[in-house]
């Protein structure tokens, strides 16, 4: 019997709304494949096919897309988060297809596992529950085959999954991914049993409102990716400036670091692990960082493991970066640091830290909340990692600074205290300055005939007769002489002998010659003639280079002269040492500056260049006692000519001088032979038939270009040019065997 139904176009309709797989299945079963992709081709290219038509007018359509931007555009201008975005798009989508609401599955593309999603935390943290596989096969067909799904409960082939979902009658399950491809979610659209079941054009307006929202959403994604980036860079910026602007202390900044990380992959918790290389274990420096900004990494130094043990141990070794997803299911897992702790670990990121030549540290992000670690976790971890490492090795490199620099304040303690003289030393020679002392402004002071302690009562005697006691303090002075002794090495020639007997010399020029001097230079030349050569240790500076030694390191030029005034100033900051202390700040300021420049002047690689200028100068006749700069020269001049004043003692004294000279030259070149190299002629303990050649070359061409200079600015200089004169004729004439000394 043949029924005839009375079918019409809107029966039909109806009928094929309520029963969509009757649809399917007609076409499934009857239409070609090539037939459908026409259809397909024509709806995706049909510009007079009005969607709106079908289901809501194109104005409806319009004013509701148009209302969708407007929602989506104040969404996007409060820095959306990528659900923010999605709940959005659901929304809009929900009121165009008359949905009475939907269920969205956030999708990791670690795997297919789907998330449903329950909203957000204050800190706009999404909080997911991981769908179960056997309630959401729907979401997971669309997920994987990125097609959209109409269904209604009395759906054959679904009918299973509505009986999870009572008063609901009708889905539209459609995936939403970015236009890179990535599946981002799936959203299911459901209506209750009384409403109509969803129909094409609703599938046709879900789809474009996706298209709409996959736009938003890519841009809300870029938006939060440039607040992380913000986010990493303020980060980096706080790194940087923490390492080399406050340069805290690794027990400050790793904290920091260790709780940025944190908060960077979504983290439960951060560890910080070092490499020990010598032990070749990892310690915990900062372990179990949690998500509260004050709480501070508790350090553990307690929790040390093997290289190679655990996942941050192979991490440590290989240099590779580990994200793993379940630690109990990964045989590499060491469980034992959860026992320890009480902690169950789940998803691990953990990242090798380096610097320039090698690992030193792990970084180990532990659960991250919701999920596992992404990729763009282990992207952001990596730029991370960078500064970490830098920080590391930087505070590592501070904390190595100030324990040197405790060590270097500890020293100077040790050495400052036996290096000053005893107070009983003081007053033990303040009776001995009201002696009568011996005329002692004298060129031709012969100092070989007195002892140390005579020497400093002459010294204090020759400060005194200088400057008086005015402005200055007598125990103040004695402590500070006798401590410049005791500072003086007892090396052959370079002693304190030899620094009193410069001071002496410049004491007579200053006496012979008043008023071409200010008393402050001439308190500068004389205190810098006293101190010149503290803490000799009979070697010259090409010595001291060739050895590398620290003096060396520290002052690459005029390395001894430099070590001398450094002597000095580390001399007068000694308790009861300030012979300055009564001048103003700006005398003691010039005093020191003085100071520093003349002691630098005897270094005899400065000699030649300054002697050079003042010559064209005195030549020219431009040279002018009114000039700083010309000052600053002849007081060059002067302390060089004080400090060589040996060469211009009468020829007894010479004689002997020079013998102690060598005898420290012979104990340089002796050290240098043993360092492999060979010594020149003058220090070579070998050729002691080099000493006339050398004396005649030493004084020819450094003394006596010294005194005539000295001689054309200062006449009253006169006698020291005339013995050096003399001695070099006795030295040519030994030279040339024609005497013997
Ligand atoms: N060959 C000689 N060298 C001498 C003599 N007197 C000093 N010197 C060297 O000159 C410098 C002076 O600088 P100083 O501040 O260290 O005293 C030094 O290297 C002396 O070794 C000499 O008579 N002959």
């Amino acid at each position: 019997m043949e029924i005839f139904l009375d079918l019409n176009e809107i029966k039909i309709k109806e009928y094929l709304q309520n029963h969509p797989e009757f649809l399917d299945n007609y076409v499934l079963s009857h239409v070609e494949p090539d037939h459908i992709q026409t259809w397909l081709e024509r709806k995706k290219n049909d510009k007079n096919r009005d969607l709106c038509a079908v289901s809501i007018p194109k104005s409806c359509m319009h004013s509701e897309s148009h209302q969708m931007i407007q929602d989506l555009s104040l969404t996007l201008q409060h820095q959306p988060t990528k659900y923010d975005v999605l709940v959005e798009l659901g929304n809009c989508i929900s009121s165009a297809i008359n949905a009475d609401g939907f269920t969205l599955f956030l999708a990791d593309e670690g795997d297919d596992s789907l998330y449903i999603y329950m909203g957000q935390n204050a800190r706009g943290e999404a909080i997911l529950t991981l769908a179960k596989t056997n309630e959401v096969e729907v979401p997971l067909y669309v997920a994987r085959q990125r097609k959209a799904i109409r269904l209604s409960r009395n759906n054959g082939d679904y009918s299973n999954y509505f009986k999870k979902k009572p008063k609901i009658g009708h889905i539209l399950c459609q995936s939403i991914q970015q236009p890179d491809g990535k599946l981002i979610a799936v959203i299911e659209f459901f209506k209750h049993e009384s409403g109509y079941a969803f129909q094409d054009e609703d599938e046709d307006i879900a789809y474009s409102y996706i298209i709409w929202g996959g736009i938003a959403l890519h841009y809300a994604i870029l938006c939060m990716n440039m607040n992380k980036n913000k986010k990493l860079n303020d980060f980096l910026l706080m790194v940087v400036r923490s390492i080399f602007q406050d340069m805290v202390s690794m027990e400050l900044l790793v904290p920091k670091i260790m709780n940025y990380a944190q908060r960077l992959v979504d983290a439960d918790r951060a560890s910080l692990f070092l490499v020990d290389s010598k032990q070749q274990e990892l310690y915990a420096t900062v372990f179990d960082v949690g998500n509260d900004e004050q709480q501070e990494g508790k350090s553990s130094p307690d929790i040390r493991f093997k290289m190679g043990t655990g996942i941050a141990g192979i991490v440590a070794e290989t240099g590779k970066t580990e994200n793993i997803k379940d630690a109990y299911s990964d045989p590499r897992f060491n469980h034992e640091i959860d026992k320890q702790t009480g902690y169950k670990t789940k998803s691990i990121l953990c990242m090798p830290l380096f610097n320039q030549t090698s690992i030193i540290g792990v970084v180990q992000m532990v659960n991250k909340r919701n999920g596992f670690f992404t990729e763009e976790d282990e992207k952001a971890f990596e730029m991370f990692a960078v500064y970490c490492g830098l920080a590391v090795h930087h505070t590592k490199l501070y904390d190595k600074i100030r324990k040197s620099e405790q060590k270097y304040k500890v020293a100077l303690e040790v050495l400052s205290y036996h290096s000053t003289c005893a107070e009983s030393e003081v007053q033990r020679l303040v009776p001995q300055l009201d002696n009568q002392f011996p005329i002692i402004d004298d060129y031709h002071f012969n100092s070989f005939a007195y002892g140390d302690d005579d020497k400093v009562c002459f010294a204090v005697h020759m400060f005194e007769d200088l400057f008086g006691l005015r402005r200055f303090d007598r125990q103040c002075l004695i402590r500070f002489t006798l401590t410049i002794r005791k500072n003086y090495r007892n090396v052959p020639y370079h002693n304190w002998s030899h620094g009193f007997s410069v001071a002496n010399t410049m004491y007579t020029l200053i006496k012979k010659t008043s008023d071409v001097f200010r008393p402050i230079e001439c308190l500068a030349l004389y205190i810098a003639a006293l101190c010149h050569d503290l803490d000799h240790r009979g070697k010259n500076n090409k010595f001291m280079a060739d050895t590398e030694s620290p003096l060396a390191a520290i002052y690459s030029t005029s390395t001894m002269e430099h070590h001398h005034f450094n002597q000095t100033v580390a001399i007068l900051q000694n308790d009861g040492h300030n012979i300055f202390s009564k001048l103003s700040y700006q005398e003691y300021k010039q005093a020191l500056s003085l100071i520093k420049h003349c002691i630098l002047a005897t270094d005899l690689a400065l000699f030649f260049p300054n002697k050079s200028k003042l010559t064209v100068l005195i030549e020219t006749e431009k040279f002018t006692w009114s000039s700083k700069e010309h000052r600053l020269m002849i007081q060059g001049i002067v302390m060089t000519a004080s400090d060589l004043s040996a060469s211009a003692k009468p020829w007894d004294v010479q004689e002997k001088t020079v013998k102690i000279i060598f005898e420290e030259f012979y104990d340089q070149g002796d050290a240098e032979r043993k360092a492999g190299k060979t010594p020149i002629p003058m220090m070579d303990r070998e050729q002691p038939n080099e000493q006339a050649n050398s004396q005649v070359g030493f004084l020819s061409g450094i003394c006596l270009p010294c005194y005539k200079t000295l001689y054309k600015l200062i006449p009253e200089t006169k006698p020291l040019l005339d013995m050096v004169q003399f001695n070099l004729n006795k030295w040519r004439k030994i030279a040339a065997n024609e005497e013997t000394l």
